[in-house]
């Protein structure tokens, strides 16, 4: 038994039962130190001490050292019952016992156990009990006054599985999970047997309700644990479900051939058909279990089990694997993983390891018996509609968190790997029709993986062609809107540049050649028969002759890419004009964005700087170019840059800036903009594109 961080006890410091507001500040422990008596000299000089312990001295908040508690003991674990079993609902309460069980079960892989009791009374009380060591009831050393169970039971992290020299493959590693299942027990009675007495000690949520007692002479041996869980932490209605912990015994005891599990249920509480009694105990351990679960399956080959043990390292590896092609229930495949008999329901690195060996196996015999198809299969495929069980046995293993979700160990990939390897080759080696039979079905597998993603592929390029986009659309590769965006380029040179800058990926090109009709003024007729208007619309997604819907928007971001003049100007409010008469939802969404394609390149050494106008030039030749004497370049159109330029500039969402179009609230506002957009005067329009853009673009890079 030894103990990790000697914590002070909640017990000792005067502060609240772990059942009253912890929040309450304690003498104890809350009170701010006096600097000059307790902190250390370096950290008096650093930090700003408050000179009174006063709550006035807190800060105006509120917010002071008074503010920072220290929760001792027990107390985080009946705070924050979620960080310890995940949460307060009948799963977490549930976990309380898998936390005993566990115990019990490391008792029994270290070998010092041979038999577990399980029994739920009818009063809602859960007993386990053990043949195994007895928790330690010997004064503590570093705990005066108390005994080794009594710290076990009251102080987080104190545990006998830290140094492996007590256990030595175990699933209690934190030295944490009886003091929570403690903490959150209304009340808890733990009666050990060891070196011929009996001993009790009672506990409620956390406090002992006294010292531990010796009851008398016993030849008995092992542990009992007797509780119920505290209604304040998992509310009133909360009770034990025999199903559930009937379900949890029985899969402990496929984990670990060498243990009995006796399962006792008052009948009072079954309403379902879980047994009153039972016993659970499985020689061949994860193969009687996957044999069990398959009974009616119909599966494509024999269980392929085994367990390795490696012999003076104490490490051992169990596994049992079956495929079926009708799958297994509700799932084409599954996998439980376990380490040290805990479960992993995530999985983790032992199954990562299982599914490496099988693979490599697999497809070495494809490559000996000469079936070249083995080298499209991936673990995925094998994995696929496989039923697989694996349960390691490793030392100080890590997972993540305490419930111990995912195995996270390196070591154990290796030893499953390592531990696979041959039995696999040998059980396909040895039964080749078996083998073959086994090969060819996870080759379909792999053969309709490649099929639906080449389906996918070509999916995107079919619906192009469904859709007749036009010719002239450099449609990006993604196949669903998200993230996409498509340029609305002027002028087809500008398209070819723009071509080589996107990316391929999420970016699409279309260019317009010229002005496109002006809707504002056109007739409904004219507009339909507009080609240009009509590439425009199948490119978003419009369908021939159908009024836009919102959802059919092939991109997320629709930009209109022109040039930096009042030509480009007056293209870019014709296209308003036109998606705000024909889906101004479009707009009003925020799909509608101005590329801001900058007008000048300034340039000194090595320093080169754009300038998005002339307002801009003059800011960027004060700030950044004072006193030198920079070349100045003024694009007359974005045809003109080069790829990377543009990229860089325009169309890159790490370095470009857009602007968002935007509709004012009122639509008579609209209206009258239309008109300023639509009337005889470019300049008019001009002004609007560059105040509109300015006006958005500070909250709106992209
Ligand atoms: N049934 C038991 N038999 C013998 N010793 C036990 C038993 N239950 C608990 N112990 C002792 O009490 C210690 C603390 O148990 P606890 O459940 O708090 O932590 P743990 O099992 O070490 O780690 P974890 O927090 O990961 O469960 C154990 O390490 C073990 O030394």
């Amino acid at each position: 038994m030894s103990t990790s961080v000697p914590q002070p006890n909640l017990f000792d410091t005067g502060a609240a039962p772990a059942s009253q507001d912890a929040a309450q500040p304690q003498p104890a422990t809350n009170t701010a130190p006096n600097p000059a008596n307790d902190a250390p000299p370096e950290k008096a000089v650093k930090v700003k001490a408050p000179t009174t312990s006063q709550p006035d001295a807190m800060t105006a908040e509120g917010y002071g050292a008074n503010a920072i508690e220290v929760l001792e003991g027990l107390e985080p674990v009946r705070k924050r019952p979620g960080m310890y079993i995940g949460g307060t609902d009948e799963k977490a309460m549930h976990h309380l016992f898998a936390e005993v069980l566990d115990n019990s079960m490391d008792e029994a892989v270290a070998g010092h156990a041979k038999a577990i009791w399980v029994e739920l009374d009818a009063d809602g009380y859960l007993s386990v009990r053990d043949d195994g060591r007895g928790i330690p009831v010997d004064p503590h050393p570093k705990y005066p006054g108390k005994s080794a169970l009594e710290v076990v039971m009251t102080v987080l992290h104190s545990g006998g599985k830290f140094s492996g020299k007590a256990y030595e493959t175990s699933g209690g590693l934190h030295g944490v999970g009886v003091s929570v299942v403690n903490a959150l027990s209304e009340r808890l009675e733990v009666t050990v047997w060891r070196d011929g007495y009996e001993w009790q000690q009672v506990f409620s949520r956390g406090l002992p309700q006294g010292p531990i007692a010796q009851l008398g002479p016993s030849k008995k041996r092992g542990t009992r644990e007797r509780f119920i869980p505290d209604p304040e932490i998992f509310g009133e209605n909360a009770h034990f479900r025999p199903a559930r912990l009937y379900r949890m015994a029985k899969a402990k005891a496929y984990l670990f051939r060498g243990v009995q599990i006796y399962w006792k249920c008052a009948p009072s509480l079954i309403h379902d058909t879980t047994p009153a009694e039972d016993k659970f105990y499985f020689p061949n351990g994860l193969a009687d279990y996957l044999a069990e679960r398959v009974v009616d399956t119909e599966t494509v080959s024999e269980i392929f089990s085994g367990r390795v043990e490696r012999k003076g390292e104490g490490g051992a590896v169990e596994w049992a694997v079956v495929w079926s092609a009708a799958g297994f229930g509700e799932h084409d495949g599954f996998a439980q993983s376990y380490c040290n008999t805990i479960p992993t329901p995530d999985g983790g690195t032992h199954e990562a390891g299982l599914r490496a060996a099988l693979t490599r196996s697999l497809k070495s015999y494809a490559e000996m018996t000469g079936d070249k198809r083995g080298a499209i299969v991936t673990a995925e495929d094998v994995a696929a509609q496989a039923g697989i069980v694996i349960s390691v046995f490793i030392k100080n293993p890590e997972f993540q968190g305490q419930t111990k979700d995912r195995l996270s160990s390196s070591e154990a990939q290796k030893l499953v790997e390592k531990a696979l390897a041959d039995p696999f080759d040998h059980w396909l080696t040895s039964s080749p029709k078996q083998a073959d039979k086994l090969l060819q079905f996870i080759v379909e597998r792999a053969e309709e993986r490649l099929k639906k993603r080449k389906d996918k592929e070509v999916q995107r390029a079919s619906a192009t062609r469904k859709l007749r986009l036009p010719g002239k659309l450099a449609d990006c590769a993604r196949q669903d809107a998200k993230d996409t965006e498509l340029f609305l380029v002027e002028g087809d040179s500008a398209g070819g540049s723009a071509k080589q800058a996107r990316n391929r990926n999420t970016q699409a090109i279309l260019p317009l050649r010229g002005k496109i009709l002006n809707v504002a003024s056109a007739t409904g007729d004219k507009a339909k028969a507009n080609q240009e208007l009509s590439d425009l619309g199948l490119a978003l997604g419009v369908q021939p002759g159908a009024r836009f819907k919102e959802d059919d928007l092939r991109y997320e971001r629709i930009v209109i890419m022109t040039d930096a003049d009042v030509d480009g100007a007056h293209i870019a409010s014709l296209l308003i004009t036109y998606f705000y008469r024909t889906m101004p939802g479009m707009i009003r969404n925020g799909n509608l964005f101005l590329a801001m394609p900058p007008l000048y390149r300034i340039s000194h050494g090595s320093k080169t700087v754009y300038a998005r106008d002339d307002a801009h030039r003059t800011q960027i030749l004060e700030k950044e170019f004072k006193g030198k004497k920079p070349e100045i370049g003024r694009f007359k159109g974005l045809g003109e840059m080069m790829p990377a330029q543009l990229k860089e500039t325009t169309m890159d969402p790490k370095t470009r800036t857009l602007a968002r179009v935007v509709l004012p609230e009122s639509e008579d506002e609209v209206e009258s903009l239309v008109e300023t957009l639509m009337g005889r005067k470019p300049e008019l329009r001009f002004r609007y594109i560059q105040e509109n853009a300015e006006f958005v673009s500070e909250d709106l890079d992209v």
